[in-house]
């Protein structure tokens, strides 16, 4: 029997969601469309009369940003808000700020899908070389974690995206859903793919084919020890929502997508291996 609700986010389209560039731990905020979408997820969390009693974030501005619009339109500001990096998008090292596209006509559609689904490859590691380093480890934000910035991670696998998030979960959102309280964790495709995984317990070849859209809510019916009872529901219209599952999928698609890839500055790493 379903004892609790828990919903997963992946937050609104970012800048580089847009221009199919590899995020990451680089902080853009949510494009025009992002913002839409997030108030769109609003409006119909408030439609199917949910309420939250805490948001999780992680320290992302996007996934932030996202939290504060899905809150806004549900007329819920004052629920409180809780950050932490354990809940970041996976760390895709030297891929960061890449593109998908020209990764996939450079490295094969195979390799670029290996990178970004795959469960235990890691990408090759960010290094002082890489133009995004000095932004990533300067910024504030990550003197404030609860590990010296020099543990920071360089790159991870999903398998290491759930090794950090777990503790997290376990000690910080564990009890307070154990409280009864109904929880948003507004995060990013793969922080929200490795807490899938383990809730669901999906094999490490099915999490392959586990991809999420941007700014449509997941609905999790756990039983009292936080097993699912049904299978996941991602709320909202369903024709859409495949068509953005789709999408996702094809951003790596050479064919589709590399034709015009968006102007990235750089495309390889003196110091690394990709
Ligand atoms: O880092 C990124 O660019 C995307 C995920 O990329 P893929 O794993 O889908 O390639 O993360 P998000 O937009 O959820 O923060």
């Amino acid at each position: 029997m379903s004892k609790f609700k828990l919903f997963l986010l992946r937050h609104g389209e970012g800048a580089w969601n847009k221009e199919n560039r590899f995020c990451s731990w680089v902080d853009q905020k949510l494009s025009e469309n992002g913002v839409l979408e997030a108030q769109e997820c609003g409006r119909l969390l408030k439609e199917q009369g949910y309420h939250f009693d805490q948001v999780f974030t992680s320290i992302l501005s996007r996934s932030i940003q996202t939290a504060w619009l899905v809150l806004e339109a549900m007329g819920q500001e004052w629920v409180p808000v809780t950050k932490s990096w354990r809940l970041n998008e996976r760390h895709y090292g030297a891929l960061i700020g890449l593109n998908r596209a020209e990764m996939a006509l450079n490295h094969g559609e195979e390799q670029v899908k290996l990178w970004r689904r795959s469960y235990d490859i890691t990408p090759p590691p960010i290094d002082e070389s890489h133009p995004y380093y000095a932004e990533i480890y300067n910024d504030r934000r990550y003197s404030t974690c609860d590990v010296p910035k020099e543990e920071l991670p360089k790159t991870e696998s999903l398998k290491e995206v759930l090794d950090r998030l777990l503790p997290y979960w376990n000690n910080v959102i564990v009890p307070v859903i154990k409280s009864g309280q109904t929880v948003l964790l507004s995060a990013h495709g793969n922080s929200c793919r490795a807490l899938l995984k383990h809730l669901e317990d999906i094999s490490e070849t099915d999490i392959v084919n586990v991809t999420l859209p941007t700014g449509v809510p997941v609905l999790l019916e756990l039983d009292e020890d936080l097993r699912p009872v049904k299978p996941r529901q991602l709320l909202g219209d369903q024709a859409k929502i495949q068509a953005a599952i789709k999408k996702q999928h094809d951003h790596a698609s050479k064919l589709d997508s590399a034709l015009k890839p968006a102007p990235v500055p750089y495309s390889l790493y003196p110091k690394s291996s990709v």
